[in-house]
């Protein structure tokens, strides 16, 4: 029975087409599924380079190119061309298998061809060089074949090899370039071997196999079921990451089964969200019924915070919901509706809850003590100066003493207390001994007073849910996928814990410690969270250009970052296939012209067609958000905050993590904003602390800088930050 594949290149022409054309792709796909199996509306060319080509009549212009081996048994939609371009693409471009890696690998042709003809002359000068004295069986042993390895014997040096890297079949070029890196064969092999989703086994690769070809090609083309879920993906064609995964990322998210708690890693738009989210799709397979019988165990799934609106589920459900959380409560509807883009069918979707940290604690506290009363520090600051009367410290200080170490820590005596370390703490470093014994009494007395008036801070009532859960024994949770994870503080690391039992797929964590923007760095172990022998680091930015990285790798410094449990962390590899224009960075004489220019370019992208809403604008505190704000409304440009969609998106850094825009300012980046010196410890109170805070500063406009996909706009008025590099001022 034939199969029908996509090509990634598929959706992505068609997501460009506009209306018009893509109803005809539409009509001509629907005409080509009525004659499917017959191969009906397709038609065949003499001057097509491969047999195997066939074109799809759109309209009179434009044509679908598929590729249909000979036998009848695959159509795989590759892309949509004008007509000219469609027959120099099929007379030009070859399919292949990749000899040694069993992937799909396309080449041109008649670049290759110029390729050689343009190398051809110089050999003999210094022509040749790179590969020189490297014997034609490590070529061999990598997948390159005669042909790529005809170019690679001329070619001088790795400049012509990047310059070449669009012409020759992808796998073997970044063979190739792992051999001029210096790498030696076996390296090479395991650098280009890593990310397959299948072993091959050496002489097994059958050439003409396109089929199993495309099966460890998931990032290139994958296999539709039919008609249906074809209609399905063209419905979504801007969302390519619902379909095709980078091979790491199907190797993370559809493992079938780990043995305890994951954790991936990666940069800033590498992907971990979208790969928690397939996890999450994978898991919620296991409990479907196929329709091939289930196996009697059909409890019904009942989320068990909200009795009255538990579904019913007619699968296998487990019984316990999937969780799928992170601390920011903004993110909560960004991610259902990714979960229900993933998983259309209603049944499997029902399994799933998504839920942000936060409001699973206040369910779980309210449940046992009536409805918590929330506050904010700011509000509790006046009563703990009462306690602190006397102590030579503020109410705030032992707000945050509570805070950062007794909750962090989970102190439950006062000789826990006493013998606690307080990395980063400052002043409360100096505390003596008679001191400290005071504070952790007036702690003491003034969490009571809370715990009497049902009064919580997210951070307590956090630590409370887990302690309640721990006495009941009681787990919510069958599994669970944490986001954004280098933000969650001990205590809510704690609730995650006691939230779901310990065993084989109980923890599936996804973070960037680069992107920590809170001041909490957490001891995996001591949170009863072992990862070790299961984590993951992924390394492709799908989101910024590589020209927007680069910058903004540029203003996270040089200081080396603490990863989960203390192991450093690196941005070792992480980079970007996309390419575009370099940020702008501006200086200006006051913040009056910064805005103006603020004004003038997102007219600039408004008018080049970029939605509203695909923009975004961050700068360091919401008082200068407003000032943003104001000036664009002032200048008739609809603004709205981060979270909604009526207009250009503003908000604070922040409240940027986790969001993606086509286009960014960051605005107001002077030295008199960032680093924002009240959020920075004094480096004569606590050199380790001043050091913390700075990079802390630094990483919250890395993520403002990297929530941009295509351009990025940095500017500030005065001295420039001193996390900046030179600027160009005018
Ligand atoms: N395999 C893929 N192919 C194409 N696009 C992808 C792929 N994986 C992720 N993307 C896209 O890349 C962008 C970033 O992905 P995602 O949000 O998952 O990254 P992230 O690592 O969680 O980022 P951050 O840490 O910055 O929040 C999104 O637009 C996503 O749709």
């Amino acid at each position: 029975m034939p199969q029908l594949a996509i090509a990634k290149d598929f959706l992505q022409t068609y997501a460009a087409l506009d209306k018009k054309l893509r109803k005809g792709v539409d009509d001509a796909l629907d005409k080509f599924a009525d004659t499917f199996y017959a191969g009906g509306h397709l038609e065949k060319l003499e001057s097509a380079c491969d047999p195997r080509w066939r074109t799809l009549r759109i309209n009179l212009n434009h044509r679908g190119i598929v590729l249909a081996p000979e036998n009848g048994d695959l159509y795989l939609l590759v892309t949509v061309l004008p007509h000219n371009e469609a027959y120099r693409y099929i007379r030009n471009r070859r399919p292949s298998v990749n000899q040694v890696l069993g992937v799909l690998e396309f080449r041109d042709e008649s670049a290759m061809h110029a390729v050689s003809n343009a190398l051809a002359p110089t050999v003999g000068d210094s022509g040749g060089a790179l590969f020189a004295g490297v014997p034609d069986k490590h070529f061999t042993q990598l997948g390159i074949d005669e042909e790529t390895l005809r170019i690679a014997r001329l070619l001088p040096d790795e400049s012509h090899l990047d310059s070449y890297g669009q012409s020759l079949p992808k796998p073997q070029h970044d063979a190739l370039t792992a051999l001029a890196s210096g790498m030696t064969p076996d390296e090479a092999w395991t650098q280009i071997s890593r990310d397959l989703v299948e072993k091959v086994e050496p002489g097994t690769v059958d050439p003409d196999d396109l089929a199993t070809a495309i099966r460890r090609s998931p990032d290139q083309a994958v296999f539709v079921e039919g008609p249906e879920e074809l209609r399905e993906l063209l419905d979504h064609p801007f969302d390519v990451w619902r379909t095709f995964l980078h091979p790491r990322q199907v190797r993370i998210a559809r493992k079938k089964q780990y043995s305890g708690p994951v954790m991936v890693t990666g940069g800033a738009g590498t992907g971990k969200t979208v790969t928690a989210l397939h996890r999450i799709a994978h898991l919620t397979e296991r409990y479907v019924d196929t329709g091939t019988g289930t196996d009697g165990d059909s409890d019904q799934l009942s989320l068990p915070l909200e009795q009255d609106t538990a579904p019913k589920a007619q699968t296998r459900a487990p019984e316990k919901p999937i969780l799928f959380t992170t601390f920011t409560k903004t993110l909560d509807a960004a991610l259902q509706a990714q979960v229900n883009l993933l998983v259309p069918d209603e049944e499997r979707r029902r399994l799933v809850d998504v839920r942000n940290i936060d409001k699973i604690a206040y369910q779980v506290v309210r449940k046992a003590h009536g409805k918590p009363d929330m506050k904010f520090a700011n509000a509790l600051a006046p009563r703990w100066d009462a306690h602190a009367a006397g102590l030579d410290v503020s109410g705030r200080f032992l707000l945050e003493e509570w805070e950062h170490v007794v909750l962090a820590q989970d102190l439950r005596t006062e000789r826990e207390y006493m013998e606690a370390g307080r990395r980063g703490r400052g002043r409360a470093n100096r505390l003596g001994e008679q001191q400290k014994r005071q504070v952790w009494a007036a702690i003491l007395a003034a969490t009571q007073e809370m715990r009497e008036h049902n009064q919580w801070i997210f951070t307590s009532l956090a630590a409370e849910a887990a302690d309640l859960l721990e006495r009941t024994g009681e787990r919510l949770y069958r599994h669970i996928v944490v986001d954004e994870s280098q933000d969650l503080h001990p205590a809510k690391w704690r609730l995650v814990r006691a939230l779901v039992d310990e065993g084989p797929d109980d923890l599936f964590i996804a973070g960037d410690p680069h992107q920590r923007i809170y001041d909490h760095h957490v001891s995996m172990a001591r949170v009863g969270v072992n990862v070790r022998g299961r984590s993951h680091r992924l390394t492709v930015s799908y989101r910024s250009t590589q020209e927007i990285l680069n910058w903004a790798v540029g203003v996270l410094g040089t200081a080396p970052v603490e990863g989960f449990d203390g192991v450093r962390s690196t941005l070792q590899d992480y980079g970007s296939p996309l390419h575009g224009r370099r940020p702008v960075l501006r200086g200006h004489g006051s913040a009056e012209e910064e805005l103006d220019e603020l004004v003038r370019t997102v007219e600039g992208w408004l008018r080049d067609g970029v939605e509203p809403d695909a923009i975004g604008i961050a700068a360091r505190s919401d008082a200068l958000v407003r000032k943003a704000r104001s000036a664009l409304t002032e200048a008739g440009i609809e603004t709205c905050a981060l979270a909604e969609n009526s207009g250009v998106r503003v908000g604070t850094m922040h409240s940027m993590k986790g969001l993606e825009f086509r286009c960014v300012a960051v605005v107001s980046v002077g030295a008199e904003h960032l680093p924002d010196l009240a959020h920075v410890t004094d480096a004569s109170e606590d050199a380790v602390a001043h050091a913390h805070d700075l990079q802390r500063e630094r990483n919250l406009l890395f993520v403002a800088c990297t929530r941009a996909r295509d351009s990025l706009h940095v500017s500030y008025s005065g001295e420039p930050s001193p996390f900046l590099p030179r600027a160009s001022h005018y």
